[in-house]
């Protein structure tokens, strides 16, 4: 399996590519990852100069471990095609594909990406895919998106195409969005590979941020994309275990071990019905704050 693909992806940070003063160090925020955005934050006049501007800067700027991923033009566009050209011989790390809605929306992609591999001497099958779903046909096809190919590594949901064609409105409850939220989350979670929320639209506001992260956390999601580096300690905050969820953790783990030796399967802790079945959600919780950089235990 490739590498990368299942590393911590709590924050995903869009930039417009044509912006030089945003391109140039946004790894200072220290986002899990950036998306270098050639689509709907570039205006159709300057397409052409944000992709030499993304080249120049995958090229030349160092990232410093914050992955980089770019997000092209849909397949209806003149662009895509120069967009992966442009992505691969930079180096990205990754391909966010726009509004897929079937399996040929990524397998189309991914033949471009190998032509362009092999045309810029990148390692074959070194650059990952992500499929974002924004519309009712991608929503249903979850599935069948996520299986399109061995490079992908998460799909996401993207609110404000999908509330486009669902004739729908945001609200802060969030209703809106449940059903597509849940179709991708169990998608992804048949397929095993990662799912990610939409962005917030409303920078200031960081109450809805948190509220909307929570929520969409305790749905299963991996992380959520973000618009500006105001967004990101919200989200890593909610992302990263806490000490009281790391101590649960090692309890579980060392717990339901110890036990099992003397032949009991079911034990408490804190108050709390604990077996088997809790295990490998606590790994999960160690493995997460581990690459959060908050634990430095040996489970
Ligand atoms: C629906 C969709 O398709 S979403 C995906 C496409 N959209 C995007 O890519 C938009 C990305 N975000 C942005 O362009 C901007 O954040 C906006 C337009 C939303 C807001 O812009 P501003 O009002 O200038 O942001 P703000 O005042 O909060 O900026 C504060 C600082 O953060 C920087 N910043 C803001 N957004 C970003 C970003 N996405 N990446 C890196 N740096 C950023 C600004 O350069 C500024 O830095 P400075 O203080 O050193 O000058
Ligand atoms: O994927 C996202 O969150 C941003 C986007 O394109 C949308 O909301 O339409
Ligand atoms: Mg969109």
């Amino acid at each position: 399996m490739h590498p990368n693909k299942n590393r911590i992806r709590r924050t995903m940070m869009f930039l417009n590519a044509h912006r030089a003063g945003l391109v140039k160090d946004a790894y200072i925020y220290k986002p899990d990852s950036v998306i270098f955005d050639l689509e709907d934050a570039v205006s159709e006049n300057q397409k052409d100069s944000a992709r030499i501007q993304l080249y120049n800067t995958l090229k030349y700027s160092d990232y410093k471990g914050v992955e980089r991923l770019v997000r092209i033009n849909g397949k209806e566009s003149l662009h895509w095609k120069e967009d992966i050209r442009a992505a691969v011989a930079g180096g990205c790390d990754g391909i966010r594909i726009p509004k897929c809605e079937y399996r040929s929306d990524v397998t189309l992609v991914e033949e471009e990406v190998r032509k362009a591999e092999l045309e810029f001497q990148r390692p074959l099958g070194s650059t990952l895919l992500m499929a974002a779903i924004e519309t009712p046909m991608g929503v249903i096809n979850a599935l069948e998106l996520s299986q399109s190919s061995d490079r992908i590594f998460g799909i996401s949901i993207g609110a404000g195409d999908f509330m486009r064609t669902m004739h729908a409105k945001r609200t802060s409850e969030g209703y809106e969005m449940l059903a597509a939220r849940s179709q991708l989350v169990l998608a992804a979670r048949a397929a095993d590979i990662m799912c990610f929320d939409t962005v917030h639209t409303n920078v200031d506001d960081f109450e809805g941020l948190r509220r909307d992260t929570e929520q969409i956390k305790n749905m299963g999601f991996d992380g959520k994309s973000v618009i500006s580096p105001k967004q990101i300690s919200i989200i890593h905050q909610v992302f990263t275990p806490s000490q009281k969820e790391i101590q649960m953790a090692e309890k579980t783990i060392y717990g339901v071990e110890e036990s099992a030796k003397e032949g009991v399967g079911v034990i408490v802790v804190d108050g709390q019905m604990i077996d088997i079945a809790m295990v490998e959600g606590a790994r999960r919780v160690l493995t997460l704050a581990k690459a959060s950089g908050v634990y430095r235990g040996d489970l």
